[in-house]
Parts: structure tokens; sequence; C-alpha cells
């Protein structure tokens, strides 16, 4: 299998190192030639110090060696894959496309997966998620993901082929629960760094984590995800590992609103938008997503931490 990664960010190049040292040839594409330059010159990303880029990773800014691989991982923000896939469509029919963003995109209210469905509907659509820092794939640590992929003859194909020394993968074919588990928990880690941030405490923290995850069900369930997916890497194993760790960036997003400093607006923070996605679909579906919706508002500054905490405890009293 050729494999081709689109995207020059942290994540597209840590899975290219993991693959690339796992033996093999990697093509990556990253939209910036100076940072495509470097990283073939330097054999380093600045978004993963300290990691040297394998002699076999290639880098263009030009598409056509991407174009020339049969599955391409797709790494870049969620809310910029519909323009990169409408951009390409006729190039990547016929593709096996494997999205590796996490997120709702804001515009058509569906998650990656269902995004390259819709948008390339000649490709074969399957999704790369789950509990997974670049920084820790890149320096060879231990990680499992799922890979999710409607057509399991096709998934058990690519489960294998990205399956590397230290990523395992494990399977399923429930597409929408592995793209509403992924883009689901960088709402509620949003929300454990603003309890952190604020000094709630790690008990509230505790409490946003396990109210957010029926949460996250009620709202996958709604559109047809398998209970089991949530209850796995993808959905439970992410939200855990995102809600209690400051490598992640929503989190430590969280933390500024909580604490009230300052944030590089350039980061990648696939939560904010995801939130407010949710917020609309919660509106439209009608179900209950305190948590998503006390969380978009606050991203949008249309409240504030303490009005937040209050709307979330003077809930109705209920059965657990
Ligand atoms: N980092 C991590 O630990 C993990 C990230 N992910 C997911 O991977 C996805 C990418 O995140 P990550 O790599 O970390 O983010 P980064 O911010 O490190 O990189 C994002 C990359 O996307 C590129 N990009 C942005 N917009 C476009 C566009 N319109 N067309 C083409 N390329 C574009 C950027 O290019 P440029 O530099 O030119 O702006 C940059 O190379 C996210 O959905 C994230 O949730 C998943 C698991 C782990
Ligand atoms: O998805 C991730 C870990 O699985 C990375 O999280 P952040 O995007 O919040 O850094």
């Amino acid at each position: 299998m050729k494999i081709g990664i689109a995207g020059g960010g942290a994540f597209g190049t840590a899975l290219g190192v993991a693959l690339a040292l796992d033996g093999n040839p990697v093509y990556l594409w990253a939209r910036d030639a100076d940072r495509v330059a470097q990283m073939q010159e330097t054999r380093k990303n600045p978004k993963l110090p300290g990691v040297t880029l394998p002699l076999n990773m290639s880098f263009s800014a030009a598409l056509e060696p991407l174009l020339a691989c049969d599955t391409i991982l797709i790494a870049i923000p969620a809310q910029t894959l519909p323009a990169f896939l409408t951009a390409h469509a006729d190039a990547l029919d016929g593709k096996t496309l494997v999205a590796c963003c996490k997120g709702i995109d804001l515009k058509r209210m569906t998650g990656p997966a269902s995004t390259i469905r819709d948008l390339v509907p000649g490709a074969q659509a399957a999704m790369l998620t789950g509990p997974s820092f670049a920084a820790d794939i890149a320096r060879g640590l231990p990680t499992a993901l799922t890979l999710a992929c409607a057509d399991d003859d096709l998934g058990a194909i690519l489960q294998t082929a990205l399956s590397t020394t230290n990523i395992r993968l494990y399977r399923t074919t429930d597409t929408i629960g592995a793209e509403l588990g992924g883009a689901l928990k960088n709402v509620m880690a949003i929300a454990s760094g603003v309890a952190i941030g604020a000094k709630l405490g790690e008990s509230a923290r505790a409490a946003l984590i396990t109210r957010g995850f029926p949460e996250m069900q009620r709202l996958a369930l709604a559109l047809g995800a398998q209970s089991d997916t949530l209850a796995g890497l993808s959905g439970f194993g992410d939200l855990v590992l995102t809600c209690t760790s400051e490598q992640s960036r929503n989190y430590r997003y969280g933390l500024a609103l909580g604490s009230g400093s300052g944030f590089d607006q350039t980061t990648t923070v696939e939560g904010a938008a995801t939130a407010r996605a949710v917020r609309q679909l919660a509106h439209e579906l009608d179900i209950d997503m305190p948590i998503c919706t006390v969380v978009a508002d606050l991203t949008e500054g249309k409240t504030d931490v303490s009005t937040a905490l209050n709307t979330l405890l003077s809930r109705p009293l209920k059965e657990e």
C-alpha cells in the first residue's frame, strides 16, 4: 500500500514518522512550501521538537506525489477538511481517505468520515482516531487507536497496513461513533480545563468527565452511533486522556478560559467550533447537552465562568 499524508502539522508528521520507522515509504503533503523545504532539509518539524524525520519520509507542497498514493491519511483541522476535499474532489476520487481529524463541521454538521462521503462520494472513507498525542506517537511510545471503516474488508486491510510496532489499531465499522467520540471529547476537555483553571478542584473535573460521557453518548446514539464505540478508545479512551493532560491543546485552552489568562489563538483547538456545532445539533434534535452548550457559550464570550458554573449546578436534581 502506498501511503500519503495530507497535513504537515504535529499529527500528520507524527503518523508519518511512526509508519516510516516501521518500513513504509511515506509521502507527506503540506501546503506551506517553506515548511516542506525545511522538513526535507533539516529532517525536523518545529511542531515536534526533538524528533528526527526518517529518510524514507518525503515531503512536497505539490499534490502530485500525494495523489500517486492509494491511501491518504488526512491530518488537517476538521473545519478545513471540506475546502480541501472540494478543491481536490476529482483527484481524490477512487482513493481511500482516512480522516485523522477530530471535529464536527460547523457548516454541514457532519464528522470527518461523513464529510468525505458527502464531498468525495467515489472515495472510500475511514477514520483513524483515539487517545494519542502526536509527541507520544513520534517518540515511539505505545498507543492503541480505533480504525473505523464501514466496509469491514477494507477496514481489515487498513488495520494491518497502518498498525505499527507501537501503534495497535482496533477495528470497527461504526464510523459515526468513531467520529463523534473524537469530536465530543474535545469539548469535554475544554470544560475540564475550565474547571481546573478556575480552581474548582479535581472532584469537579471528575464530575464533568463522568457526566460528560453520557452527554456524548446521548448525541452520538441519536445520530446513529453504537454505544460500544463510545465506550471504546475513540470515545471514553480519548475523553480520559484529553481531559486530564496538559499535553492537550483543548484542555490548555480551557485552563486559560478558566483562569482568565491569555491563549495563542493560532493553536489548533478543535473543541471550540465543535461545541458550537453540538449546541446547534442539540437544539435541532431536542437533546439535553448542558456541558457542550455551556462550553459553546463560554468560547463565544456569551457567558462567564461563574455564570456557567451556576447554570450547571442549578439544573434540576435527577437520578444518575
Ligand atoms: N496533535 C495531536 O496530538 C493530535 C491531533 N489530532 C487531530 O489532527 C488534526 C490536525 O491536528 P494537528 O496536526 O495536531 O494540528 P497542527 O496545528 O499541528 O497542524 C495543522 C496542520 O494543518 C494544516 N492546515 C491548516 N489548514 C489547512 C488547509 N486549509 N489546507 C491544508 N492544510 C491545512 C496546517 O498548515 P499550516 O502550517 O500551513 O497552517 C498544519 O500543517 C486535528 O483534527 C487534531 O484534532 C488527532 C490526534 C492527536
Ligand atoms: O486528540 C488528541 C489526543 O488524542 C489531541 O488533543 P488536542 O487536540 O486537545 O491536543
